[in-house]
């Protein structure tokens, strides 16, 4: 069985990777990741400037995923394209993904210039979906914004880029998020970023587990498996084919790398469960989706995905 997969030009050897935000903030993480079964990897989301984020404890391990409130800590943008720029000299066919978050339209369209001007030659994903700065809404759901950042990076940005999506819960705003994403030459969507601004408790204290926002930050794991899965779904049946999916959320084994694929996903991102077991997750997680291909006799990708089923 091959684990090969594409996005445009781009080829990758294995479907999984790292989701932005995870194991992946530093030069030493990142090249953690580069040496481990994944296919590829993308950077922790910059901003122009380098940033603390949020006090601590600001991410916590629940029964079934996690919660995380970082507040957007990076080393900014000049870091990982320093990175970025270095890895694409060593690695020549590994591409890999540079993940980005302004705070204001402002920071986004300067950043994105700075990579257009730049010899990176890898995919570009611009996050829309970061929960976790107070006062900073997610661009992901304010439609008109996404329309305004899209039409303003695209007047200018010809490299090869997509957008980290929020998970949306109402099939209107399905069909309206895709009607924006549509207008635009994107390579991809990735879809789900955590589950926003929820909740949880300690037992023994009865006290808010994180401590920023009062306690309020991104689900993600298991909790998120129902929801990525639709997403993903929802987007892979109203997109343009030239757009593909990276599916991401509650991936804790083979099966659920190959659920997502079935709803569409071109790329699988790992989040909480990378987190907490380490890269060494990507050579248990080929494994696993090895065999479940071998179960229903699939030796590739392209057997299987987008082929999700319905009752009729
Ligand atoms: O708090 C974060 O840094 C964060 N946390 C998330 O769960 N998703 C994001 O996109 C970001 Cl940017």
């Amino acid at each position: 069985t091959d684990l090969h997969t594409s996005i445009d030009k781009f080829q990758f050897d294995n479907v999984f990777m790292n989701a932005s935000g995870v194991r992946c903030y530093t030069k030493g993480e990142l090249d953690e990741l580069a040496q481990s079964d994944a296919g590829t990897l993308v950077t922790k989301s910059a901003t122009q400037a380098k940033r603390l984020g949020n006090p601590s404890p600001r991410y916590a391990r629940l029964e079934l995923g996690s919660i995380n409130s970082m507040g957007l800590p990076n080393e900014g943008l000049e870091y990982y394209l320093d990175y970025a720029l270095n890895f694409q000299k060593a690695n020549p066919d590994k591409p890999i993904f540079l993940s980005v978050a302004g705070l204001s339209m402002e920071e986004n369209l300067a950043m994105a210039h700075a990579i257009e001007d730049s010899d990176f030659n890898g995919l570009v994903e611009f996050n829309l979906s970061c929960p976790n700065v107070p006062g900073k809404p997610q661009t992901g759901y304010d439609f008109d914004r996404t329309q305004e950042v899209l039409t303003n990076l695209f007047s200018f940005f010809t490299k090869p880029a997509g957008v980290k999506l929020p998970p949306y819960f109402d099939l209107a705003q399905f069909d309206q998020m895709a009607a924006i994403l549509n207008q635009f030459p994107l390579k991809f969507v990735n879809s789900i970023n955590s589950l926003g601004n929820g909740l949880m408790i300690d037992p023994e204290t009865d006290t808010a587990l994180i401590k920023p926002k009062g306690g309020f930050g991104g689900i993600g794991g298991a909790y998120a498996k129902p929801i990525a899965l639709a997403n993903v779904r929802a987007f892979s049946q109203r997109l343009d084919p030239k757009i593909q999916l990276i599916g991401t959320g509650g991936v804790t084994n083979g099966r659920d790398a190959y659920d997502l694929i079935l709803a569409g996903a071109s790329l699988v991102q790992v989040g909480t469960l990378l987190q907490e077991e380490g890269p060494a997750a990507f050579t248990r997680l080929t494994r696993e989706l090895r065999a479940v291909m071998q179960t229903k006799g699939y030796s590739a990708i392209s057997d299987f995905k987008g082929q999700l089923k319905v009752l009729s």
